[in-house]
């Protein structure tokens, strides 16, 4: 798939040990120089040096998480050996990736023009590759790139890339696999021949985790004599999110589930090619234990070395609408043809088979329930995703086809022949999982397998020892202070919570010490105590903050932000009204509102957002503090995060 003109003679197509992958390159298994036709395209060390040293006559693009996720699959050759953005935004059919920039921005960056080149870094600045613009398109203003202030909107790159080296990642080297090495893993496994499309080794999609349902439904292709590999997708994956290494450890743990010796009933189902292997008199791609060397770093393939489903970590970014069980016949995908690369592989693609796959392979749910958590977010299980957001399902149908259809070309890509995606029929809806989380009750294993079930209650402990933010909003003398202070002594007398106090006030004068009372201003503060309640709730710690907080949207920041880093957040509404907080006026503030003394108050003369989402309301000119209270605790205790009385 070459964007523009021919290839450049001097791009060669390089094993993953070449130096020009340099530190940050692709680790190389041992296995990815036996196989053969390597995907993997970089630039040698000469170009590579040339290309860093003419960058600097080039302007730079910092590529988004998920912008360095399509490059990655680009420059591994999941889209064909010369790799670039094309014209269009699919090829045959296929989604690719593609690169779009906003403009007109102030400061201005300038849209390279066609025939200008650019460096594509990361975060930090490395140079990932060389972009020779071949010219650039008007993109839709939502995505990737938003439309800058009075500029044209943003606009798609074309041309073609010269990978310098992959995108760095730290964590999981040993299930970081190219396509090149997947494919000498395989073959020296003996689950694909020497030859292009030899063999029947399954792609299983995991977006989210995979439970009984799943690992049954492997089990399953397994006793047919297919082999599977877990593919999952986790580009854009921040590596220090604990979110995505409970991910991992999950599927991990299912595999083990996975590799369980057969039961009787399904052992007089087996194939002779899995008895075979189980005997290890498999052919002669068996595959073969290295000697151990306690001093070497982990390769690729090195986790799922010996079991008889592998898990690789694919830099595709995880789609939500892929942990939800959906209509089966968007599911399954048999690749026709011999497994190849690049887009003719794609064109295969998209010929999803209604009702399962024909071999009797149960295809995913149908019963509407969510499942797991939305990618990456297993820490956060209590919350339900959008709840109540209305969903167009002709949309949705259409970006679930997308979505089949890429994840077929990739499968193609890393050498295997059928691709599974989204949960199967049976796995555990996202809030019935959730709810067992938050009581700490036991997980049944037939929900989700018991190695599975270890790795969540250890990451996500019940509600009861959970973080948590408390967060009283309303106006000025509405009765934050007075009611956050009376909860703390109340959970303090009742031990068992290690209590935080952020009282809005109070943070004006360090945190939050110079800012003022203007939107920016308001919103600066309010980020900032979210942020500090976020890590006092992420350490298990419980924080009552009480600012008043009058825009909802940041508001809800502070709630995602808490429930990201692990805790949970309740939303008190002190929604005493303006009349009677004037009344009150405690620091004589409404009176200089009044008078034009202050400016901006708030109530008077700046607006409170009521809130739509409070978990509890108290109206302080009703009730006494002690009561508004009592119905804080209540809350709490209904919804697990104190013990019952
Ligand atoms: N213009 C204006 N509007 C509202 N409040 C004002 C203003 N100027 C000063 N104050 C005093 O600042 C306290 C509110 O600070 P917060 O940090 O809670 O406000 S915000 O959440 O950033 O909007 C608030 O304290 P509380 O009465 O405890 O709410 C006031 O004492
Ligand atoms: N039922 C009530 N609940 C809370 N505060 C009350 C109540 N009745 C009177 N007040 C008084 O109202 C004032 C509220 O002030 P404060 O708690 O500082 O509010 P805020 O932090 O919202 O500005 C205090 O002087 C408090 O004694």
């Amino acid at each position: 798939m070459s964007a523009t003109s021919a290839p450049n003679p001097d791009r060669h197509v390089v094993s993953p040990t070449d130096p020009a992958a340099g530190s940050t390159g692709s680790a190389g298994h041992p296995a990815a120089s036996a196989g053969g036709d390597p995907l993997l395209t970089l630039v040698g060390p000469a170009r590579a040096a040339e290309l860093t040293s003419a960058s600097r006559d080039w302007s730079s693009l910092t590529l988004t998480p998920a912008q360095l996720a399509g490059l990655e699959l680009l420059l591994v050759g999941a889209y064909g050996p010369h790799p670039g953005y094309p014209a269009q935004d699919e090829v045959a059919g296929v989604p690719v990736p593609t690169l779009i920039v906003p403009t007109g921005l102030d400061p201005t960056p300038q849209v390279p023009a066609p025939g200008s080149s650019v460096a594509l870094r990361d975060a930090e600045g490395v140079m990932i590759a060389a972009l020779h613009v071949g010219a650039t398109i008007p993109a839709p203003s939502t995505g990737q790139g938003g439309a800058g202030q009075g500029g044209a909107g943003p606009v798609r790159l074309v041309g073609e890339l010269e990978g310098i080296r992959l995108p760095h990642h730290p964590d999981h080297p040993d299930l970081r696999l190219t396509p090149d090495q997947l494919r000498a893993e395989l073959r020296a496994r003996g689950w694909i021949g020497p030859q292009v499309g030899e063999g029947a080794a399954w792609a299983v999609w995991a977006d989210g985790l995979l439970h009984t349902a799943d690992v049954g439904r492997i089990r399953a292709l397994t006793r047919q004599g297919k082999r599977c590999v877990v593919l999952a997708p986790v580009g854009g994956a921040d590596p220090a999110d604990a979110r995505h290494h409970l991910r991992v450890r999950c599927l991990l743990a299912a595999l083990d589930a996975v590799d369980a010796p057969l039961r009787p009933s399904e052992a007089t189902l087996a194939s002779e090619a899995v008895a075979s292997d189980a005997l290890g008199t498999g052919g002669s791609g068996r595959h073969r234990e290295p000697t151990p060397d306690p001093y070497r770093r982990p390769a690729p393939g090195d986790a799922t070395r010996g079991r008889r489903s592998l898990l690789v970590l694919v830099p595709a970014l995880p789609s939500p609408l892929l942990v939800t069980p959906r209509e089966p016949g968007l599911s399954a995908t048999v690749l026709s043809g011999p497994a190849s690369t690049g887009a003719a592989a794609g064109a295969t693609a998209g010929a999803a088979t209604a009702g399962g796959n024909g071999d009797g392979v149960p295809t995913p749910g149908q019963d509407g329930a969510g499942v797991d958590a939305e990618p990456g977010a297993a820490r956060d299980l209590g919350t339900p995703v959008n709840p109540g957001t209305p969903v167009d399902l002709g949309l949705e149908a259409a970006e679930l086809s997308r979505l089949t259809a890429e994840r077929a070309q990739l499968a193609s890509a890393y050498g295997l022949t059928g691709s599974l995606t989204g949960p199967a029929i049976g796995a555990p809806g996202r809030d019935e999982l959730a709810s067992l989380l938050d009581s700490g009750g036991p997980i049944p294993a037939e929900l989700t397998p018991p190695t599975v079930a270890a790795e969540l209650t250890r990451a996500v402990p019940p509600r009861l020892r959970r973080g948590l933010t408390v967060l009283f909003t309303g106006l000025s003398g509405s009765g934050k202070s007075t009611l956050a202070g009376l909860l703390v002594c109340r959970l303090l007398e009742e031990g068992g919570r290690r209590v935080t106090l952020l009282d809005g006030d109070v943070v004006r004068t360090h945190l939050s010490k110079g800012l003022g009372f203007d939107r920016a201003d308001r919103d600066t503060n309010v980020r900032r105590i979210g942020f500090v309640a976020a890590q006092v709730a992420g350490a298990g710690g419980t924080a009552v903050c009480a600012p008043i907080a009058p825009y909802a949207e940041v508001r809800a920041e502070v709630r995602a932000m808490v429930r990201a880093a692990g805790g949970g957040f309740v939303l008190v509404h002190v929604a005493t009204p303006v009349e009677v907080c004037e009344a009150r006026d405690r620091k004589g503030l409404y009176a200089k509102a009044r008078a034009g003394v202050i400016p901006a108050f708030t109530g008077v003369s700046d607006p409170y957002e009521v809130p739509q989402d409070a978990d509890v309301t108290v109206d302080t000119a009703r009730l006494s503090p002690e009561e508004s209270v009592d119905r804080v605790l209540d809350h709490l205790r209904l919804a697990g995060w104190l013990a019952a009385d």
